[in-house]
């Protein structure tokens, strides 16, 4: 049982390849992960009777697997079927388990509950009465476990196709799947942790990992460590935040396009005017936030753009740009839209957030930062990572200024573009599960310190 930061998010088809490539047969593949779920049931059932739902696929199959071995160690297990089994594997999990098998429709609860009944072969909704009693038994244990991904849930696309109950744990097989990470799916797994069976095939896309950031050095000054240049506009506070953000996220300089005073000093204040960005140690320049959608917005925005630095797009910038514009941009930009704001710039579509992403940075040739409850990064070099569920207090006003700033700053340091917006992502995120509840989103910009500070 790891943790999934760093590790490869694979599709049910890419699932199967991967499956294909160890050359190791199914029978031996579901033994594995049997293994490893009875292994991780031990530890969380802490002698608590387990109840076992088999489903009739090979997600029920490795349910019978983890039984057998459960009951074998002596542990108290009972095992109930929605129907025979129908694949070779899960027939012969089924005939190794040799205990009796209870009809989940009145099968009595158990404290420890398992849903093993369907999982990457889930092809439609379930039926009523299968849902209704996960549910009854789910609310009736004292904690829950979902085999690969709680029954209900579409594997490669976020998607539910029936709602499942919200389980404790999910144990990933092999490998992550989109659904464990994307919204609405990834909030009924719980803690997802992966069980390795030996897959060793992997994609371009990951879970969103901790960067590996290097601390100054004796040699660094203020202009190695990143100078960021951040371009206000019509609502000045966001532009603060974001300044404030990029310092405490590492940057050696910020410097705020304004002459109106405030705090802290260490942000360098001068006043906007045409030439303000014609300064080569400019490592990254930050426009958008609070920037307005006004003819003085559009007229900085055009201004900055025609300068060769490195740019994070964000805000009201979203919507002053085109991805044409984007695409003829000498440095790659990071651009950072929510879910409205990448619907205006690239048009609405039904695929998964983690295919529509990419097409979008191949179409701006950009970085483009997804942002949700279910963050998606993708390069237009085809490189995607998705970041687990962050705090649900960073809906509150502010906190993508913060974002955004926390990116610049990376993107000030790193020659790699993704590798920035990634870095940022993850600082804001660590940030956000340092404050408490009913943070706003000045607390989130000074926990950005204590983020960097664990790195
Ligand atoms: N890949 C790997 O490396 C490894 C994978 N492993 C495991 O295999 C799992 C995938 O197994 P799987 O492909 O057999 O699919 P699974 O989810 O068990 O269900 C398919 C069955 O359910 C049926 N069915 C579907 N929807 C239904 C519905 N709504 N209501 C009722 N029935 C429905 C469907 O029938 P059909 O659609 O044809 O009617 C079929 O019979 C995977 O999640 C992991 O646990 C490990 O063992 C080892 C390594
Ligand atoms: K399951």
């Amino acid at each position: 049982m790891t943790p999934l930061d760093g590790t490869p998010v694979l599709t049910a088809a890419q699932m199967r390849d991967a499956e294909e490539a160890t050359g190791v047969s199914v029978e031996d593949l579901m033994h594995r992960a049997g293994t490893g779920i009875a292994t991780a049931l031990r530890r969380l059932a802490a002698g608590r009777e387990v109840l076992i739902l088999c489903g009739p696929g090979n997600n029920g199959g490795d349910g019978y697997v983890a039984a057998n071995l459960l009951a074998a160690a002596g542990l108290s297990v009972r095992v109930a079927a929605l129907a025979e089994p129908r694949s070779a594997a899960a027939i012969k999990a089924r005939d190794g388990w040799g205990g009796a098998v209870e009809d989940v429709a009145d099968a009595a609860p158990a404290a420890i509950l398992v849903d093993a009944l369907f999982g990457t072969g889930l092809s439609r909704p379930l039926d009523d009465a299968i849902a209704n009693r996960l549910h009854e038994l789910q609310a009736t244990a004292q904690f829950s476990i979902a085999v690969d991904l709680p029954s209900g849930l579409a594997t490669d696309d976020g998607a539910v196709l029936t709602r499942p109950p919200a389980f404790d744990v999910t144990l990933a097989l092999g490998a992550a799947k989109p659904s464990h990470l994307l919204q609405p799916a990834a909030r009924y797994c719980g803690a997802v942790r992966l069980l390795d069976i030996g897959l060793g095939a992997a994609g371009q896309e990951r879970v969103l990992a901790a960067p590996a950031l290097r601390d100054p050095g004796p040699d660094s000054h203020k202009y190695t460590r990143g100078l960021v240049a951040i371009v206000p506009g019509a609502m000045p506070g966001a532009a603060e935040l974001a300044s404030i953000a990029a310092l405490r996220s590492g940057a050696g300089y910020v410097l705020l396009l304004t002459d109106a005073p405030g705090s802290p000093h260490a942000i360098v204040r001068r006043a906007w005017r045409d030439d303000a960005l014609d300064d080569a140690r400019i490592g990254a320049v930050l426009i958008g936030p609070g920037l307005g959608r006004d003819a003085q917005a559009q007229h900085r925005l055009d201004t900055a753009l025609a300068t060769p630095h490195r740019f994070v797009i964000d805000g009201d910038a979203l919507h002053l740009v085109t991805p044409d514009r984007l695409a003829t941009l000498k440095e790659l930009a990071i651009l950072t839209p929510h879910s409205g704001e990448f619907d205006a710039l690239f048009g609405t579509s039904d695929i998964s957030k983690i295919d529509r992403t990419r097409r979008a940075a191949a179409r701006a040739n950009a970085i483009v930062v997804h942002k949700g409850a279910d963050t998606v990064i993708a390069a237009p070099d085809g490189r995607v990572a998705i970041a687990a569920h962050a705090s649900d207090w960073l809906s509150t006003a502010g906190t993508g200024d913060v974002l955004a700033g926390a990116i610049a700053a990376m993107r000030a340091g790193l020659p790699d573009a993704f590798e920035a917006a990634c870095a940022g992502v993850w600082l804001h995120a660590d940030a956000a599960r340092r404050c408490d509840k009913a943070f706003i989103a000045d607390d989130l910009a000074v926990a950005l310190t204590a983020a960097r500070g664990a790195l």
